[in-house]
């Protein structure tokens, strides 16, 4: 395709509440982990409110002279307290990153489900960037949430919740008073977002800045002396370098602020506490051991409030991330069945497109109708730009046309089923992956129950059977990633040999051919020859030889056929098409 203004439209995010009720209906089909995880949580939660609440009778006590007896069982009574927390603490946490990895194990899982199963026709309008960022990042960011912070702020919020409620049980006005502190750190977190959340963005990409301005200078090193432009280098490197230390100072100083608002908020809430308590003890409302123990109560909500609003920002980014992969994880999955069957029919494919254009963007094909006899090859030729591969990408059900459509034998492509028409109709674009293990397994992605005698005829038939001797290993060898590298129209060969394995009725080929060299692409062009041999075949067409032989050529203009014929009529026309081929060196 043309490089232009390409539009994308992102795959969907979940909302914040479809995204709650995903996790939940994640979490109730783990019920006896999620309650053994809940349950050890809280648990170790509340054991931790024990040590408080006997010094505070420690204090009644020693204030009523008790005796040794007594004071020795309480610091008993505390030092067991730390160790049941502390079991309580380890096993929660243990079991609550077990319960979270298998949750999210099971999200990545649904996500590649429904990634590798999207109809090609919103893969084409996301774009594969899209959907890499969420299997790769989101996935690693949800992933450091869940068995990192995540418990932390699972318990963070159940102490806060438990010993709010101690301190409430302990004197009602004790609460209230603890209470008073929470406009202050309300206004603290307000102030500290929206500063932070742009700066730590600035502070990643000055980094980022710094590392390339460094790798480059040091990957270039050669180069960079021989033109003698160290000092240049230098300098870009020590600005970058201090571009990224006044923001990392920034960012600390930001920080710092936000930590001495966070002390303040706690200063007003345990001065409201303690002053509550003298009015109380005074007033003969309560002891000083339980006003004692409101004090220690509060001073227990530091840690997790200051946790909690400390990682605000990070929960925050781990939620959008969460959104983003449920978005994909709850796409609707394939259709079991597919869907009507096609009928016999004159047209193999055909194609009527009133308009289409790409989101907002210009009308990019206009009235094309293209109409394909059983085994008929067309080809498209026209200028880049002129729509070839927007027709094939219609054609071969990827694209679905903004107003008009694409049929197989007289159904539409969507009344068949996804399933179906990629079955009966393969594209082969330029892009051709080759998948990383043994080049047999790549062939066989198109039809696992080939055996090897079939997967090395189809490899003949796309004359691969010479470097296919050179590989070490032969049809085991390992290809793509990793290991033995193929050229580019080694690639384009093993697509093709996966065209014949399938076996579709119809084949699309996008510039199949246009990656190699001139005699590479006369091999190339007998391979896409003999793979569709006998099909019905539309060919986009970049160089002109590839649509000489076809039994119709169709000349696509600004998004609209120009002229239909075979080779030899539209010549002697002396039309649009001798023009091309006259410019382009053809014999007459
Ligand atoms: N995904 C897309 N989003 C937006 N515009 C697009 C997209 N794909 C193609 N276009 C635009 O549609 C027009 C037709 O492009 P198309 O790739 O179909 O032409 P082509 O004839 O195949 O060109 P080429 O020979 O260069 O591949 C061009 O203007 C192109 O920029």
């Amino acid at each position: 395709m043309s490089e232009g203004s390409r539009t994308t439209q992102l795959l969907p995010t979940a909302t914040a509440r479809q995204t709650w009720t995903a996790l939940a209906a994640e979490f109730r089909r783990l019920p006896g982990l999620t309650a053994a995880a809940g349950a050890l949580l809280v648990a170790a939660s509340a054991s931790g409110l024990v040590a408080p609440w006997v010094l505070g009778r420690l204090v009644d006590d020693v204030k009523a002279g008790a005796d040794t007896g007594r004071i020795v069982m309480w610091a008993g009574v505390i030092a067991a307290a730390a160790v049941v927390a502390g079991v309580l603490t380890a096993a929660g946490a243990a079991v609550a990153a077990r319960l979270g990895e298998t949750v999210l194990a099971r999200l990545r899982e649904r996500v590649l489900d429904r990634a590798l199963h999207l109809p090609s026709s919103t893969l084409e309008r996301a774009g594969t960037g899209d959907l890499v960022a969420r299997a790769g990042d989101d996935v690693a960011v949800v992933t450091n949430a869940i068995t990192g912070i995540g418990p932390l702020m699972v318990g963070a919020v159940l102490t806060i919740v438990l010993t709010a409620g101690g301190l409430f049980t302990l004197n009602p006005w004790l609460g209230l008073a603890g209470l008073v502190a929470a406009p202050a750190y309300a206004l603290a977190l307000r102030w500290y977002l929206p500063k932070s959340v742009p700066f730590y963005a600035q502070e990643r990409i000055a980094t980022g800045e710094r590392s390339q301005a460094m790798a480059g200078a040091l990957h270039g090193a050669a180069t960079v002396r021989a033109y003698g432009i160290e000092e240049v280098h230098v300098a870009r490197i020590a600005d970058r370098s201090a571009a990224a230390r006044d923001l990392g100072l920034t960012v600390f100083g930001i920080f710092t602020r936000f930590g001495l608002r966070i002390n303040r908020a706690e200063l007003i809430g345990l001065s409201s506490v303690l002053i509550a308590g003298f009015l109380l003890v005074r007033a003969g409302q309560t002891t000083v051991g339980a006003a004692t123990a409101a004090a220690l109560y509060f001073h227990r909500l530091f840690n997790p409030i200051g946790l909690i609003l400390m990682e605000f920002d990070a929960v925050m980014q781990a939620g959008a991330s969460l959104a983003r992969l449920i978005g994909v994880a709850s796409l609707p999955g394939q259709p079991a069945v597919a869907g009507r069957e096609p009928v016999d029919h004159d047209a193999a494919l055909s194609v009527t497109v009133r308009r289409h254009h790409y989101e907002d963007g210009p009308t990019v094909l206009e009235d094309v109708t293209l109409t394909l006899a059983p085994g008929e090859r067309v080809a498209l030729v026209g200028a880049s730009g002129a729509g070839k591969s927007t027709l094939a990408g219609i054609a071969a059900g990827i694209i679905p046309a903004s107003d008009g459509d694409a049929r197989l034998r007289g159904v539409p492509l969507q009344d068949l089923g996804e399933i179906r028409v990629r079955k009966e109709i393969a594209l082969v674009s330029q892009e051709v992956h080759v998948f990383a293990g043994p080049l047999a397994d790549d062939l066989r992605l198109a039809r696992p129950d080939a055996d090897d005698a079939e997967v090395e005829k189809a490899l003949d038939r796309v004359g691969a059977t010479g470097w296919l001797r050179t590989l070490p290993d032969g049809l085991a060898t390992h290809v793509g990633e990793g290991g033995h590298r193929l050229t580019a129209a080694q690639a384009q060969q093993l697509a093709l040999a996966r065209l014949i394995l399938a076996d579709p009725a119809v084949a699309v080929l996008d510039e199949a051919t246009a990656e190699a060299g001139s005699a590479g692409a006369r091999d190339l062009d007998r391979a896409a020859a003999a793979a569709t041999d006998g099909r019905t075949t539309l060919i986009v067409a970049h160089r002109l030889v590839q649509a000489a032989d076809a039994d119709r050529i169709i000349v696509l203009d600004h998004g609209r056929i120009v002229e239909q014929g075979t080779h030899d009529a539209l010549l002697a026309a002396g039309g649009r098409y001798a023009h091309l081929w006259q410019s382009w060196g053809g014999p007459r």
